[in-house]
C-alpha cells in the first residue's frame, strides 16, 4: 500500500464529540474514515469488510476494546490496530501491544500524535506486504508437509494455494508414492475447512462389501454383525474435507450412489429410511489415469466429472531434479536422530546415484532407501556401497547400456555419416544384435523360465504370508501400495482363467 494514497479506517470511539475530532485527523492524513459507537456495531462492520486500520478506544459502553482485539487477532489478523486509552490506563495498553496492537494514544492527544502513530502503522503495513510479497516469490523449500523446490512442486504448492478455499472438487493424480496423501492435507489445511475434520477412505482396501458403510454408515441392525449405529466418513466429515483415495478402485454400483450424494450433499445410511443432509468438501485421488479408467467403463464418466473439477498432477520424483537431494539430506537428518547415527551427508558418487535411478516407487522408496542404509551402516558419510543393489545395479544398466549407443555414434562420426535416422537405426541394430544373442541362449535353457507375472505373484503372496494376510503392511515393505496388490491379484485371476 502507498502510504500517500488513500487508507480505509474503522474508529470505534463511545464518544460523538471526540469520534467527530478524531475522524477529522485521520481524514487528514488521507485516511476513508468509518466511525462506531459500540463494540458490537464495530465486530458487524468487520464482518461486512476489514479497514487497513483499526483504531479502537479500550473503554467501550458495551465491551472491552481487548475483547475486540482478540477477536480482530484471530479472524482477521490483516487488520492493523492503535489503541486509544484514557491516562491512568498505561498497564492495559502495553497489554494490548503484547497481544498484537502496534500501538497505542493516550486520551487526550493532539492531531501531530495521531499523525505520527498512523504513518509509522502505514509504513510497517507497507513493509509486511513488501516482504510477503518478496516471500512468495521465493521457491518454497518446504510447503504443509511437503519438502521440495524444484519448478514442479512450487507449480503444485501454488495450484494447492489458489484451491485450498474454494469447496470445489479437487482431483490429485500421480504415481503411487508421489505424495497425494500429503496433497490432500495440504488442501485441507491450507484452507478454510482447517478447523473442520479431515477424514481420509481409501477404496481399494475396504472390502467392497463394507465400503457402502464406511462412507455413508449404517443403523443398527441394517446387517450382521451391525451391533449398533455408527457413522460413516460422509457424516464424520461435515465442515471439513472428505478424501477418497485410490477412487478408481470404487465399486461401479457405489459410484452412483456417491454421485447422488457429491450433487446434492444428501446421503442414507445402510439401512437407514431418512436422508441426512452434510457439507464435505471432497478431495480424490488416484495413481491410474482417470479418463483411461472412463473410456474402459470401469468410472463412471459423470462422477469424473463431479470430481474432476481442479485436477492436480504430482510430479514423479525422477522429474524433481535437485528435489531428490534435497528429500533425502531431509530423511537423513531424520533418520539419524530417530536411530541413534552419525551421518553427515553423503559421498559424491552416491549423490550422482540416487540423482539418477529412476524412483519407481518414488519419495516412499526414498525413505525406505534412506532407512535401510542408516539401520544397516554407521559411518559420518554415506558412500556408494551402502546402497540398495537395485540402485547401483540400474546406474550400472545406464552406463553399460550408454556404452555400445557412444560406440554407435563414433562409428557414424568416423564414417561421416551423422544423420539422424542412421543413427537410430544404428542404436537399433545395436539392440536387435544384442537380443538376438539373449534369445539365443535364453532358448538353450528356456525350461527353467517361468512368466514374470508368475515370479512376481510368488514374491507378493510370501510377503503377504509373512505379513499374516496384512495386506496394506506386505505393500508397504514390497515398497507399493496395497491397491497394487489388490489390482495385480485381479490380472493373476484373469491370467490364470487365459
Ligand atoms: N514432497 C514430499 N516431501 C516430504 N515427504 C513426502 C513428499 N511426498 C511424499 N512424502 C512422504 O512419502 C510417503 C508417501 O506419500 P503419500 O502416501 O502421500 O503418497 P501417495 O501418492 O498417496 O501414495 P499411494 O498412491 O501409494 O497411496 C509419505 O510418508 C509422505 O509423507
Amino acid at each position: 500500500m502507498d502510504i500517500a494514497s488513500s487508507f480505509t479506517t474503522l474508529l470505534v470511539e463511545d464518544s460523538m464529540s471526540l469520534g467527530a475530532l478524531y475522524t477529522e485527523y485521520l481524514r487528514t492524513e488521507g485516511a476513508r474514515v468509518t466511525h462506531v459507537n459500540h463494540g458490537s456495531d464495530a465486530l458487524n462492520e468487520l464482518k461486512r469488510w476489514q479497514p487497513d486500520l483499526l483504531v479502537l478506544d479500550i473503554q467501550l459502553p458495551d465491551m472491552s476494546g481487548m475483547d475486540i482485539l482478540e477477536i480482530v487477532q484471530s479472524e482477521y489478523p490483516d487488520v492493523t490496530v492503535i489503541m486509544i486509552t484514557a491516562h491512568g490506563s498505561i498497564d492495559i495498553a502495553v497489554d494490548a501491544m503484547r497481544s498484537g496492537a502496534f500501538d497505542f494514544l493516550i486520551k487526550p492527544f493532539d492531531a501531530k500524535r495521531l499523525s505520527i502513530t498512523v504513518r509509522n502503522a502505514l509504513k510497517q503495513r507497507q513493509l509486511v506486504n513488501l516482504v510477503a510479497k518478496y516471500e512468495s516469490s521465493l521457491p518454497k523449500p518446504h510447503y504443509m508437509g511437503f519438502i521440495g523446490e524444484s519448478l514442479a512442486m512450487q507449480t503444485v504448492y501454488k495450484t494447492i494455494d489458489c484451491v485450498a478455499s474454494s469447496k470445489a472438487s479437487a482431483f490429485i493424480i500421480g504415481e503411487s508414492g508421489t505424495g497425494k496423501e500429503v496433497c490432500a492435507h495440504a488442501i485441507h489445511n491450507a484452507g478454510n475447512r482447517s478447523d473442520g475434520p479431515f477424514v481420509a477412505l481409501n477404496c481399494a482396501s475396504i472390502p467392497k462389501d463394507l465400503i457402502e458403510s464406511e462412507i455413508f454408515g449404517h443403523t443398527k441392525g441394517a446387517f450382521t454383525g451391525a451391533i449398533a449405529n455408527r457413522d460413516g466418513a460422509a457424516t464424520r466429515a461435515h465442515k471439513g474435507t472428505l478424501f477418497l483415495d485410490e477412487i478408481c478402485e470404487m465399486d461401479l454400483e457405489l459410484q452412483s450412489k456417491l454421485l447422488r450424494f457429491i450433487q446434492t450433499g444428501v446421503f442414507q445410511r445402510v439401512g437407514a429410511t431418512k436422508e441426512e443432509k452434510v457439507d464435505v468438501r471432497f478431495v480424490s485421488a488416484t495413481n491410474r489415469m482417470p479418463w483411461d479408467e472412463v473410456k474402459a467403463g470401469r468410472f463412471r464418466e459423470d462422477l469424473f466429472y463431479r470430481l474432476h473439477v481442479i485436477p492436480i498432477e504430482l510430479p514423479p520424483l525422477r522429474m524433481r531434479g535437485k528435489d531428490i537431494l534435497l528429500l533425502a539430506s531431509s530423511l537423513l537428518k531424520e533418520y539419524n536422530k530417530e536411530e541413534g547415527k552419525t551421518f553427515k551427508g553423503f559421498s559424491p558418487e552416491a549423490k550422482q546415484c540416487l540423482k539418477s535411478y529412476p524412483w519407481p516407487g518414488n519419495v516412499r522408496q526414498l525413505q525406505n532407501v534412506i532407512r535401510q542404509i542408516v539401520v544397516l551402516n554407521d559411518s559420518e558419510t554415506i558412500e556408494i556401497d551402502m546402497l540398495p543393489i537395485q540402485l547401483t545395479s540400474t546406474s550400472a544398466i545406464k552406463s553399460e547400456v550408454a556404452k555400445p549407443q557412444a560406440a554407435v555414434v563414433k562409428s557414424q562420426s568416423l564414417r561421416g555419416d551423422s544423420d539422424a535416422s542412421s543413427f537410430l537405426d544404428g542404436i537399433e541394430r545395436a539392440a536387435f544384435s544384442g537380443s538376438e544373442q539373449y534369445a539365443k541362449s535364453a532358448n538353450e535353457k528356456s525350461d527353467d523360465i517361468v512368466p514374470l507375472w508368475k515370479t512376481e505373484k510368488q514374491t507378493i503372496e510370501n510377503a503377504i504370508a509373512r505379513c499374516d494376510g496384512n495386506v496394506p503392511k506386505a505393500a508397504a515393505l514390497l515398497d507399493i501400495s496395497a491397491s497394487t496388490i489388490y489390482r495385480k491379484r485381479q490380472s493373476w485371476d484373469e491370467l490364470e482363467k487365459a
